[in-house]
């Protein structure tokens, strides 16, 4: 079975991500690509990416009116990526819209949404004027992600065996905010350990500097990769 980790390759410049990718293994890991290197690098790393075997998780948080995310998710199908998002929060339309639009391409990506991002505690959920809790609003929005016909989402591992059971065992669950035990929280929120997030049923985990930022990043990715 292809690994559940998925690396985020969250660096400034082309450069700095392929020295950090030349000794990985599609085998262990699966790269996102996010804001930060998508604007620096652009279409052709990602495609780099893909033609050395990788599956490249696009994440550019697609929120838009539901025309112009159609035709982005188009646009992120063309070029390759296995999985790409929107935010849930942009509505039904939206993702009726993004997941039409996929029908239309052959060999798509796999479609999910961002419920509720890691970052965000109930504090800073109620600053958006939402006043339920960060579960509540993960699993409401997962419900409408689920109904347009999405194929899962991206929540924090605290949320997972909720979702599981809610929406079963076909239905992804990515999860970022994942905390090796003794490495340092950042700017995360609702984390939780490889371990957990196994138990809880996640199917991937998104894990950022605890392995970029590591002294060592093939064992931590060995370790991770234990854990799951
Ligand atoms: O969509 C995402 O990937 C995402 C959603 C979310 O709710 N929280 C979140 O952290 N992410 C991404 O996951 C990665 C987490 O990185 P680290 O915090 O360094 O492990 C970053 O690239 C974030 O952009």
């Amino acid at each position: 079975m292809s690994s559940r980790l998925i690396i985020a390759l969250d660096f400034p410049s082309a450069e700095q991500a392929l020295a950090f990718v030349a000794p990985l293994d599609p085998a262990q890991c699966k790269l996102k690509v996010g804001f930060e290197l998508f604007v620096a690098a652009g279409p052709d790393f990602v495609r780099q990416l893909t033609g050395r075997g990788f599956d490249v998780f696009l994440d550019l948080k697609f929120h838009d009116i539901p025309n112009t995310v159609a035709s982005a998710c188009k646009s992120a199908a063309a070029l390759g990526a296995w999985m790409i998002n929107v935010h849930a929060s942009g509505g039904s339309k939206m993702m009726a819209a993004a997941r039409a639009a996929l029908q239309e391409v052959g060999n798509p990506p796999k479609l999910i949404a961002v419920t509720v991002l890691t970052s965000m505690d109930k504090a800073q959920l109620a600053g958006t004027g939402v006043g339920a809790e960060p579960a509540v609003q993960v699993k409401h929005l997962a419900q409408l992600a689920a109904t347009n016909g999405l194929d899962g989402v991206v929540c924090s591992a605290q949320e997972a065996a909720m979702l599981r059971e809610a929406l079963g065992n076909d239905f992804l669950l990515v999860t970022p905010g994942i905390r090796p035990a003794g490495s340092s929280q950042g700017d995360q929120s609702r984390v939780m350990t490889p371990a957990q997030a196994r138990e809880a049923g996640v199917s991937y985990v998104v894990v950022g500097r605890p392995i970029t930022q590591a002294a060592d990043p093939l064992a931590v990715i060995a370790q991770i990769n234990a854990d799951l």
